[in-house]
C-alpha cells in the first residue's frame, strides 16, 4: 500500500512480466492503410516509363511483399519480365516518388491508435517489423505519432531477409531484449503469417488487409476486424495459454 503511495519516477509503464511481454506490428494494411499512395507512386513511376496505370484494387493484391517485388509484381502484371538491374533503377524511381509524399493519402486505420496507446499504457514493449524501408517506416510512424510508442523498428533494409524469412521478427525481439516466445505478431497478410510460424509466435490477422490470399485462408492464430479488439483478444490468448 505504502509504494502506492511513492509518487511515478516517469510516465514510462512497468514492463509486463507474463506472457505476452511485445506486440509486433506489421505497417502496410495493419497500423496503416497506406495502398493510395503507393497506388499513386506505383503508377508514377509507371508513366514515366511510358508504361499504363494499374486500378487501385489490383495494386492493393501487389502490395506485402516489400518494393522490389511490388515492382516486379507490376510488371508482370504488364506482361513484362525485368532484369535485376532494371528492378533496381525502377525502386530507385519509386522510392524517389513514394518518399516525399508517403502520407499523403495514407490513413491510420481503425482502432490502431488507441490499441497501440493502450497496449504501451499496460506495459507491452512495441515494436514494427514491416516489409517496408526503414526511412519510409519512420517517416509515416511519425506522421502519425506512433513512432514514440515504438521501442524498436525494423524495415525490409535493416539486415535480415524481408518476410515471409522470420530474421526481421528475430531481430526486433534481440532489440527489445526479449525471446520470440515472448511474443505476438499482428499483420494482414500470408508474408506475416508465415515469418511469425517460422519465427515461433502466435500471428493475429486483421481483416481488410493486402495481398493475394484471402484472410480466412491465412492460417492465423487469431483474426480480428479492427485493431482496438486486441487488448481483449491478447487477455484471452493469455489466459487460454496459462490453462
Ligand atoms: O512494403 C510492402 O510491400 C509492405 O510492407 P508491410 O510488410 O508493412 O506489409
Ligand atoms: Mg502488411
Amino acid at each position: 500500500m505504502i509504494a502506492s503511495l511513492d509518487p511515478p519516477q516517469n510516465d514510462k509503464p512497468r514492463a509486463r512480466e507474463e506472457w505476452p511481454r511485445a506486440a509486433l506490428f506489421d505497417l502496410d494494411g495493419t497500423l496503416v492503410d497506406s495502398a493510395p499512395d503507393l497506388h499513386e507512386a506505383l503508377n508514377e513511376t509507371l508513366a514515366s516509363y511510358g508504361e499504363p496505370p494499374f486500378t487501385y484494387e489490383a495494386v492493393v493484391k501487389m502490395i506485402g511483399a516489400g518494393v522490389p517485388k511490388l515492382i516486379q509484381r507490376a510488371y508482370a502484371g504488364l506482361g513484362k519480365t525485368i532484369d535485376k538491374a532494371t528492378r533496381d533503377k525502377v525502386v530507385k524511381r519509386f522510392l524517389a516518388i513514394y518518399g516525399p509524399r508517403a502520407t499523403r493519402l495514407t490513413t491510420l486505420n481503425p482502432g490502431a491508435a488507441e490499441a497501440t496507446r493502450a497496449l504501451s499504457q499496460a506495459g507491452y514493449r512495441l515494436a514494427v517489423v514491416t516489409n517496408k524501408n526503414e526511412a519510409e517506416t519512420e517517416t509515416v510512424l511519425g506522421h502519425f505519432g506512433l513512432g514514440k510508442l515504438m521501442d524498436a523498428v525494423v524495415g525490409g533494409d535493416s539486415g535480415p531477409p524481408k518476410k515471409p524469412h522470420p530474421g526481421m521478427l528475430l531481430l526486433a525481439c534481440e532489440r527489445l531484449g526479449l525471446s520470440p516466445e515472448d511474443a505476438v505478431f499482428i499483420g494482414d497478410g500470408e508474408n506475416d503469417v508465415e515469418a511469425a510460424k517460422a519465427a515461433g509466435m502466435p500471428v493475429i490477422i486483421v481483416r481488410g488487409g493486402y495481398g493475394l490470399v484471402p484472410t480466412e485462408k491465412l492460417g492465423a492464430t487469431r483474426v480480428i476486424d479492427r485493431l482496438d479488439e486486441l487488448p481483449a483478444v491478447l487477455d484471452e490468448m493469455a489466459a487460454t495459454r496459462k490453462k
